[in-house]
């Protein structure tokens, strides 16, 4: 029986040292879902997922796939978990076919077993051509795409993509978001990112990491939405020292609610935003600064990761 939160994660703590790389931290997916960890370098996205799949001892807390304890039940439920990390590992030379069917068998499938499986992934991702090229002759996206592979050999019911995105072209990312999105109509995946914009679209829901704490947990849509209201004036300006900007920000009308100055951006807030624009301008004006650009933007995830902690997610 499969229970509805696939994964659940209570209290989960990792030290190294003075640092708490995982702090308290709680969380559950449910079957089918896919749920994004996004959060900044260092947040502690990658010792949270490596305590996931049983790669490290946790200092505190409880982890349970499919009901089962990890502490106690690991060897039941290794084989649900399939993990592909940040890192590219693969066998430079053996060819793409000859990996995955090796790497199924080691799972305990048949020969014909892992060859059917690898000949499938390999269609799904975008790789039958190459099924028997050398992995060290593939591009470093299509390396990318036969990390993913590896990980799935053994139709595992948890799969955990640690940065499945990172170092893709254009093309393979529109591959890859596409696979995850297949994957969790019988799966459960778990990803992480730092990039706002893929954790938008490829998750049902998202936690929000920094310094080791989940800070928020809701759908992208919601965590939007948390950030404030409507949408945002995005000026783009030149030669504005930060004395000039605080004195700026000071000076717009009280109608502006959210307002923010960072790398040659104003980045401003209100209830009907449309209004503001020839306040705005005009108020730029007569500090003598020129307008680049003026766009009127939807919320991102970043906007929300900058509600909760004050700056963005690369500062
Ligand atoms: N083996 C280790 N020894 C000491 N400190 C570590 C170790 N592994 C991670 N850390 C530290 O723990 C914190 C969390 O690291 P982690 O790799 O989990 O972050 P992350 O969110 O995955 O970041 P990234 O996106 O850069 O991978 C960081 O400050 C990191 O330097």
């Amino acid at each position: 029986m499969e229970h509805e939160n696939f994964l659940a994660v209570e209290g989960l703590c990792k030290k190294y040292g003075e640092l708490s790389a995982v702090d308290d931290v709680s969380f559950s997916v449910r079957k089918g879902e896919v749920f994004g960890l996004l959060g900044p370098n260092g947040a502690g996205k990658t010792t949270t997922i490596r305590m996931l799949c049983g790669l490290l001892k946790a200092d505190g807390g409880q982890i349970t796939v499919n009901g089962v304890s990890i502490s106690s039940g690991y060897e039941r439920i290794k084989a649900m978990i399939g993990l592909c990390p940040q890192e590219i590992i693969i066998w430079e030379l053996l060819t793409c076919l000859e990996q995955l069917k090796f790497a199924g068998m080691s799972y305990g499938l048949t020969s014909r077993a892992a060859g059917n499986k690898a000949e499938s992934l390999l269609q799904s991702l975008g790789l039958r051509d190459k099924r028997n090229k050398l992995a060290k002759t593939l591009s470093g996206g299509m390396q990318r795409r036969l990390n993913i592979a590896l990980a799935l050999v053994h139709d595992p019911k948890l799969i955990i993509l640690d940065e499945p995105q990172a170092g893709l072209d254009p093309q393979s990312r529109i591959l890859v978001r596409d696979f995850v999105r297949q994957l969790a109509e019988e799966r459960t995946v778990i990803l992480t990112t730092h990039d706002m914009d893929e954790a938008d679209r490829l998750s049902d829901r998202v936690a929000i990491m920094d310094h080791g704490k989940v800070l928020l947990i809701d759908t992208p849509e919601k965590l939007k939405e948390k950030s404030g209201a409507g949408e945002l004036l995005q000026i783009r300006v030149n030669g504005v020292s930060q004395d000039l900007a605080r004195q700026v920000l000071n000076s717009l009308p009280d109608e502006c609610t959210e307002k923010q100055y960072s790398d040659g951006l104003f980045l401003l807030g209100a209830s009907g935003v449309l209004e503001l624009i020839p306040k705005v301008s005009q108020r730029l004006k007569a500090f003598n600064i020129h307008i680049e650009d003026m766009t009127l933007r939807k919320r991102t995830l970043e906007d929300a990761f900058i509600a909760v902690t004050g700056r963005g997610l690369s500062e």
